[in-house]
């Protein structure tokens, strides 16, 4: 079987691009190799939900929806209300907005996967201690997916570094998302928490979520495909 007739893989191609036809250029070109394409702040407060549906046409993959929402929870139950009739495959919110707000994201919104972000995988400890979180990321991490999980989020996002910690305390259940994924020698950016997709795999990521490694290389298409193969080969369930 050859890379580009392989299934695809359970990837996210973070479309963190200017303009919408770099986006559905970017889109069409990863889409017979990965599952989802995400749309963050850049497209969406640009475009709109206009957006979404562009992206979607562009690739007829499922589009995860990272707006990252954070404040009171009935402004962000009103903005999950506003947005689930986009249908995303995943829409974030920060899990440091508290459980209520967690909450009210979920009920808000019952046919979304509402993902919790827990610690920004930018972020290492001199950036959580200068706001005010002391201590390794990985507590932060558990001590949010915890609450997030209980306020009925059912999949978190987290760097590769947590993913094993929070399997073995979250079960099978809860989609375990990661960001900071770079291929051995990819430049790391402002990426702080980083691992390699063969190393997110094997701690138990269920979707890998990658950007620039993909986005910003020569032939995206190309490098979309050989992540995918790696991530394969590392036993992904695809
Ligand atoms: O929610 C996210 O997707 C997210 C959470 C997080 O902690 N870190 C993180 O990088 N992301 C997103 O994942 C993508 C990573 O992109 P690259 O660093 O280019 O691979 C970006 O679109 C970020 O907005």
């Amino acid at each position: 079987m050859t890379e580009t007739t392989a299934p695809s893989a359970p990837i996210a191609v973070a479309l963190d691009a200017r303009d919408l036809e770099t986006a559905a250029t970017w889109a069409s070109a990863v889409a017979p190799h990965v599952s989802t394409v995400k749309v963050g702040l850049e497209l969406y407060l640009r475009y709109g939900p206009d957006v979404v549906s562009a992206v979607r046409g562009a690739s007829r993959l499922g589009v995860f929806l990272d707006l990252k929402l954070h404040d009171i929870p009935a402004t962000v139950a009103g903005a999950a209300r506003s947005v689930a009739g986009l249908r995303p495959s995943i829409l974030t919110v920060h899990a440091g907005g508290g459980a209520d707000m967690i909450r009210a994201a979920v009920e808000a919104a019952p046919e979304t996967r509402i993902a919790a972000v827990t610690v920004l995988t930018s972020m290492d400890e001199d950036d959580l201690e200068q706001v005010g979180l002391l201590g390794p990321a990985r507590d932060a991490v558990r001590r949010l997916a915890a609450l997030a999980v209980g306020a009925g989020a059912r999949a978190l996002v987290c760097s590769p570094q947590e993913v094993a910690l929070l399997r073995s305390e979250v079960g099978p259940d809860v989609t375990l998302i990661t960001p900071g994924v770079r291929p051995a020698g990819a430049d790391r950016g402002d990426q702080s928490r980083v691992a390699t997709p063969e190393e997110a795999v094997a701690a138990g990521a269920d979707l890998l979520v990658v950007g620039r490694p993909i986005t910003r290389a020569p032939d995206p298409g190309a490098a979309a495909a050989s992540l995918a193969a790696a991530v394969r080969r590392a036993g992904v369930r695809v």
